[in-house]
């Protein structure tokens, strides 16, 4: 089995449509989907607010680099251009965990390294899997302790919206 949380974004063009091409993409390998976040942009970079939520798949046949792949297509048909790192984007997936792997290939790093600093990651994923713990810096810890870690403005910043990913809806 493999089973992947990915992190999803978005603060270009028709963002929640980029984030519904996921939740598509996806079909029946989705297990459960977290709510629509607007959140405050982190990493320094001056940009509009992004929508966020997180994904929870399962591929019983995808292995990590195959969940990256399915990543860069899905970027890809957002129409996704890299032009400053942590910079505005159409959309962006990152891999945030896959099953319990571990990987320092700076392709696919597993767990990714940032998501612990990330409450536009910790707060959907919550939803998802609220039993999830985290490896960090060498520490485990549950989700909720890595973001009482992190500030009260960094929380604040992620707010909940009556969106959905639900595809049946309309936007
Ligand atoms: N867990 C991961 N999920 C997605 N991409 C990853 C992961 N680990 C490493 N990468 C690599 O990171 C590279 C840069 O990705 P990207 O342009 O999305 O970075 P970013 O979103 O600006 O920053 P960040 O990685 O901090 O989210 C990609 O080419 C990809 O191969
Ligand atoms: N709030 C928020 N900020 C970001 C995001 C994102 O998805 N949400 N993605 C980034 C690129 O990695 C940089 N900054």
């Amino acid at each position: 089995m493999s089973r992947a949380v990915l992190s999803i974004g978005s603060n270009v063009g028709d963002s929640l449509a980029h984030l519904r091409s996921v939740v598509t993409a996806l079909g029946s390998h989705l297990v459960a989907a977290s709510a629509v976040y607007s959140t405050a942009p982190w990493g320094g970079v001056e940009q509009q607010d992004f929508l966020n939520a997180a994904l929870l798949a399962d591929d019983p046949a995808s292995s990590p680099r195959e969940w990256l792949d399915f990543a860069r297509a899905c970027e890809e048909a957002a129409d996704r251009v890299r032009v400053e790192r942590w910079g505005p984007r159409s959309l962006d997936v990152d891999i945030v965990v896959c099953d319990d792997v571990v990987s320092h290939d700076p392709e696919l790093l597993l767990p990714h390294p940032r998501a612990h600093e990330r409450a536009f990651v910790l707060i959907p994923w919550l939803d998802v899997d609220p039993s999830a713990t985290l490896e960090a810096d060498g520490t485990t810890l549950a989700l909720a302790d890595w973001l009482s870690a992190l500030s009260e403005e960094e929380r604040a910043g992620v707010r909940r919206t009556d969106m959905t990913l639900d595809t049946a809806e309309p936007t």
